[in-house]
């Protein structure tokens, strides 16, 4: 019989962290070898991250943008373990970090795990290839509960670099994250997001392709987080083992080729 994978959690006691426990306790194949906490933080099932970096096969990292680049940092020092990061709401200067530790160890990150939306990434840049930007303006629409800290949401940010690349630019060229006050007439070939945060909505993401007399909208509903918990436990199996390298949840459901972004 193979050993279970060891896994600990950063942000262990958020609403991922914890949806990601109750599923581990449950499976045979994982053991859970201890959560991180903020730094100085103390509590049951807590552990310090070196204590988890030095137990751990797998780190999942679902804390924010700047506590996962740092952990990178950290376990690509260590020379390990392998991290899963679901984190969202990255600077620049974050990701270039992640992507500097991906060349010691293996790293798969996405700002969603979810088998649905990222079948539907595929979808939106087929959609973005076939429509010429003159005539076809591209909307992003996201909606998440009311503690979202970050806007737009990662996912919103990876549906939009699959729509940049099915347009052949990148997102960072044509997108406008927010409008306000007098904008002027809508440029051609720009890619928007519009952001709402409510209640509890677990995570709402469409992309609408909007021409003068008609609308074509592709979207997807989460309905329950227990789903991306499921998804960035399929990832960790995934990962354990690989060669140093940045990967992301489209490598794990195979279908990579194509995607577009882990914009995240
Ligand atoms: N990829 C995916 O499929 C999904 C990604 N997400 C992303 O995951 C992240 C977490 O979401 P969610 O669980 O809802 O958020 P929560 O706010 O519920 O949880 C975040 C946790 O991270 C902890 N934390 C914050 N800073 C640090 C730090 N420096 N070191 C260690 N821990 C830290 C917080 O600690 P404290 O309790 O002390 O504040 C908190 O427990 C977000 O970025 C979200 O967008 C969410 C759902 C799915
Ligand atoms: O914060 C959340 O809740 C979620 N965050 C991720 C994101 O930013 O896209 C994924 C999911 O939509 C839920």
């Amino acid at each position: 019989m193979t050993s279970p994978l060891k896994i600990a959690v950063a942000g262990a006691n958020g609403r991922m962290g914890r949806a990601i426990q109750s599923l581990l306790g449950a499976d045979p194949g994982f053991a859970f070898v201890g959560g991180i906490g903020r730094p100085g933080s103390a509590g049951a099932g807590l552990i310090d991250r070196s204590a988890a970096i030095g137990v751990a096969d797998v780190i999942l990292d679902f804390t924010t943008g700047s506590a996962a680049a740092e952990l990178a940092g950290l376990c690509a020092a260590a020379g390990g373990p392998a991290l899963v990061i679901g984190a969202t709401g990255f600077e620049p200067d974050e990701l270039e970090l992640i992507a500097e530790a991906a060349g010691s160890i293996p790293i798969l990150r996405s700002g969603n795990f979810s088998i649905g939306l990222n079948m539907l990434m595929g979808l939106v840049a087929q959609a973005a290839r076939a429509l010429p930007a003159e005539g076809w303006d591209i909307e992003i629409l996201e909606a998440h509960h009311n503690r979202k800290i970050d806007a737009p949401s990662g996912t919103a940010l990876m549906l939009g670099e699959a729509a940049a690349s099915g347009r052949g630019v990148s997102l960072a060229s044509v997108e406008r994250r927010a409008r306000d006050g007098i904008t002027g007439e809508r440029p051609q070939g720009e890619i928007g997001f519009a952001v709402l945060r409510a209640g509890g909505i677990v995570g709402e993401h469409s992309v609408l392709f909007a021409a003068a007399e008609e609308v074509i909208t592709l979207s997807h509903s989460a309905l329950d987080r227990a789903m991306f918990a499921r998804g960035a436990l399929a990832a960790a199996r995934w990962l354990a083992g690989r060669a140093p390298g940045e990967y992301s949840m489209r490598d794990v459901l195979g279908l990579a080729p194509g995607a577009g972004g882990q914009a995240g």
